[in-house]
């Protein structure tokens, strides 16, 4: 396993500690490679992470960033990532990044699939930076357990970069990276705060059954470095 694990005192420090390891992932991209990609998660939980990291004095002007998964609503709704992310990442300094959104508005996740992956083509890959988040049912990204399609989305092995996930109890239809396609990159950062979601962590790093609890494809496999930020 790949897995180390910091502890903050909270979510606050745990942001920021997250904020500017991410941001020394690009400094480095950036100094090696002129151009840098970095892959991020929607939900609540990111929006202290990404107020630090719009400040972090970079040039933001060659880097690529994308969403791990979007929900399938257009991108003013209340509950689009990419909305998040215009209102809380990309501003500042940051606000010179390149986004490469997942919705394009097409009327199904599946429908987008093949113009959206030709879209990500434009991030520097591997990935520099690829920052998830975990529900308290051990899905990340949208990889739920028990949706349709799941198995597919998890095969290390398989091709795809994205897949149309409908999670079982969870709104809207989603466009998901797959795991192939979030373990593309050089290192995977998983904030998780609160003791349900601690739980949940200890159970996929002990269980490693994806298909139960699917981070545990990204905690129990051994290619890509994952730094855990744990905080109360
Ligand atoms: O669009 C999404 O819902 C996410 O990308 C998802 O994978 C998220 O990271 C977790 O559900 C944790 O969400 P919270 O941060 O809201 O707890």
């Amino acid at each position: 396993m790949a897995v180390q694990e910091r502890q903050f005192s909270s979510p606050s420090e745990a942001a920021a500690a997250l904020a500017d390891a991410v941001s020394a992932s690009l400094a480095t991209a950036l100094a090696a490679r002129e151009r840098a990609s970095l892959v991020v998660s929607g939900g609540r939980s990111p929006i202290g992470f990404f107020q630090c990291l719009c400040d972090a004095e970079l040039d933001w002007s060659q880097v690529w960033i994308t969403l791990a998964d979007e929900r399938w609503v257009p991108d003013d709704h209340p509950d689009s990532n990419a909305a998040l992310l215009r209102q809380h990442l990309l501003q500042g300094a940051a606000a010179a990044a390149h986004f490469v959104p997942l919705w394009n508005g097409a009327a199904t996740p599946a429908a987008a699939i093949a113009e959206r992956t030709a879209a990500l083509a434009q991030l520097p890959q591997p990935f520099d930076s690829v920052v998830l988040g975990m529900g308290e049912d051990g899905h990340t990204a949208s990889l739920f357990p028990g949706a349709p399609g799941l198995a597919a989305a998890l095969d290390p092995a398989g091709t795809a970069l994205l897949a149309a996930i409908d999670p079982p109890a969870a709104p809207h239809p989603r466009l998901s990276l797959t795991l192939k396609a979030l373990l593309g990159c050089r290192h995977i950062h998983l904030p998780l705060a609160g003791a349900s979601k601690r739980a949940v962590y200890a159970r996929a790093l002990a269980q490693c059954d994806p298909l139960q609890l699917p981070i545990s494809a990204v905690l129990c496999q051994s290619g890509v470095p994952v730094t855990v930020y744990l905080a109360p």
